[in-house]
């Protein structure tokens, strides 16, 4: 059996680099989301500080106690906002998962022509940096999406703004997410989050404060993810598995619970999505004799809906 590799790569190659650097970063990105789904990400250019930053702000707002936090709950099918324990489950379990999060997503000012498209933000009142913050990073989390999607153009031999125009005031949220540490009267089948797949195209994950997340290997076997400080974990979703006709799959990942130190974990996974009336169709280079077109042509918005019934977040 073959040993899973995860590849670090530097964002810098493809921002800065000649034509033959930028060509390689994007063959080493494509070639790591086809073997493993993951790849870890430097030279991203995102502030440590502003990272660090909206780590404290989420401790704080985690923090609070429940009263406080559930005023924020219930918003937009948890699409905003405060969801508390148990509530989200992966596709096919009914057990809920041991996290609490909060949902930022774009924001656009009033009387924009998508205003109407995305639920409102919500703000933590308790929190007065959490809105700056978290959209400085938001904005910065959109910026290395699109140079990371930009890259794949290279690969699939697309014109350059193919994902940018699709991601462009696109609905990607940021999720804040607080695992607590376990607790006697937790269900014993319970994890800190089951494992899944994403929806959305690709995910940015900041190196979470401590281990836990695994991905599943093509030979079946999980193996654990592990960034340092300052790198950012990329991975592929669902939707970039469907419009790539399952030429990059969308990988199985899990967060296990902690088998040493009982602590608390944060992480701030950013799902990068397309605007709501997105038409997510198959890339032509990945249609061949051997690999038939396996999807039909489906709305990003009527995409995310089917997906979040699954989960439990919003109704039929
Ligand atoms: O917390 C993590 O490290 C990953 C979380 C995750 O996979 C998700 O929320 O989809
Ligand atoms: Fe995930």
């Amino acid at each position: 059996m073959s040993k899973t590799i995860i590849r670090t790569l530097n964002l810098k190659d493809f921002t800065h680099g000649k034509a033959e650097e930028r060509r390689r970063f994007a063959e080493e990105f494509a070639a790591g989301l086809m073997d493993c789904g993951f790849i870890i990400l430097e030279g991203h250019g995102i502030d440590p500080s502003l990272i660090n930053q909206n780590y404290t702000n989420i401790e704080n707002l985690f923090g609070l106690d429940l009263e406080s936090k559930n005023k924020y709950g219930q918003i937009s099918g948890g699409q905003r906002g405060y969801t508390g324990f148990g509530k989200e489950h992966a596709k096919n379990r009914t057990v809920g998962d041991l996290k609490e999060f909060w949902h930022v997503g774009q924001e656009l000012p009033k009387g924009h022509a998508l205003y109407e498209d995305y639920p409102e933000n919500v703000w933590p009142e308790e929190i007065p940096n959490f809105r700056k913050d978290s959209l400085s990073f938001y904005r910065e989390l959109e910026r290395v999406a699109r140079n990371m999607l930009e890259a794949l153009t290279i690969h699939f031999d697309l014109r350059q703004n193919f994902f940018s125009d699709m991601i462009h005031e696109g609905n990607s949220v940021l999720r804040m997410i607080h695992y607590p540490p376990l607790e006697p009267h937790m269900d014993p089948e319970a994890v800190r989050a089951a494992e899944h797949e994403d929806i959305n195209l690709i995910t940015l994950l900041c190196s979470a404060t401590a281990s836990g997340l695994e991905l599943l290997t093509r030979d079946g076997e999980w193996l654990p993810v592990e960034a340092e400080e300052n790198q950012i974990i990329v991975d592929a979703g669902d939707m970039l598995s469907r419009i790539t006709n399952e030429v990059i799959p969308a990988t199985t990942h899990r967060v296990v619970n902690p088998k040493g130190e009982n602590t608390s974990r944060y992480s701030m996974p950013f799902f990068v999505h397309p605007y709501s009336s997105c038409v997510l169709d198959v890339i032509p280079s990945c249609v061949t004799e051997e690999n038939p077109q396996k999807y039909p042509a489906i709305t990003a918005g009527g995409f995310l809906h089917q997906r979040l019934v699954e989960i439990g977040l919003i109704k039929k």
